[in-house]
């Protein structure tokens, strides 16, 4: 008779250092994803992005809940989602560092459209969204956004990050 092997039978051994190895290698957009409301101005760095559905338009940010900028975006229930071009590296690592809140948003020049959250003017796309549901999975919080408006530019090449490195995506091809 075939045995069948259960998911239950089979020993967890994934390593903190084997994750992060095998993730390294999924190349991702980079995003700056911003707020501002009542519990004041945030942003972060972010890759772990990505479409959830087109009807109604929405999308998944990936937030630690250890991160400096949690309560602020939980607060204010919305975020822009600014995906960056090729180069922007340096406010994506402005906006991934331990700074402050008011030298990542100093470099850089930000409008405002439906929710209030900082869009980035020079932004590949800005994705201006209403943040839904918050589920949370092991160290962060999935949160999944209904987006109400976007903006994207005519050109230009997005900002990659790909085994710890940034480059761009005519260099992926
Ligand atoms: N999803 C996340 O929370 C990410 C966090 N980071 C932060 O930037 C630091 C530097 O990253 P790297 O230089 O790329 O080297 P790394 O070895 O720390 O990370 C390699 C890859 O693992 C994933 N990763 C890293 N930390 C993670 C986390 N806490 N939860 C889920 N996935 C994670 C990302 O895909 C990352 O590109 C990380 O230590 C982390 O603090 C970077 C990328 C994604
Ligand atoms: C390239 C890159 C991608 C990142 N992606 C994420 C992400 O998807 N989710 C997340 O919670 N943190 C991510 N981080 C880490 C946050 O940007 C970082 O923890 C945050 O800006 C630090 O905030 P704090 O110092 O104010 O706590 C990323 C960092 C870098 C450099």
């Amino acid at each position: 008779m075939l045995a069948v092997k259960t998911l239950d039978s089979i020993p967890v051994e994934v390593s903190r250092e084997a994750f992060r190895n095998a993730m390294s290698v999924l190349a991702a957009a980079v995003n700056v994803v911003t707020t501002d409301g009542p519990a004041g101005r945030a942003g972060f760095t972010a890759t772990a992005v990505c479409s959830v559905s087109d009807e109604p338009p929405s999308l998944l940010v990936c937030l630690n809940r250890s991160a400096s900028v949690y309560d602020t975006f939980c607060t204010n229930g919305h975020l822009c989602v600014n995906t960056l071009t090729s180069d922007q590296h340096a406010l994506s690592n402005l906006f991934g560092g331990k700074t402050s809140m008011a030298e990542r948003f100093a470099t850089a020049d930000w409008s405002t459209e439906f929710t209030g959250a900082p869009l980035l003017n020079d932004a590949l796309i800005n994705f201006d969204c209403r943040i839904g549901n918050r589920v949370s999975v092991g160290s962060h919080d999935i949160l999944i956004c209904e987006i109400v408006g976007i903006r994207q530019r005519e050109s230009g090449d997005s900002l990659i990050y790909f085994q710890r490195n940034y480059c761009n995506a005519q260099q992926l091809m």
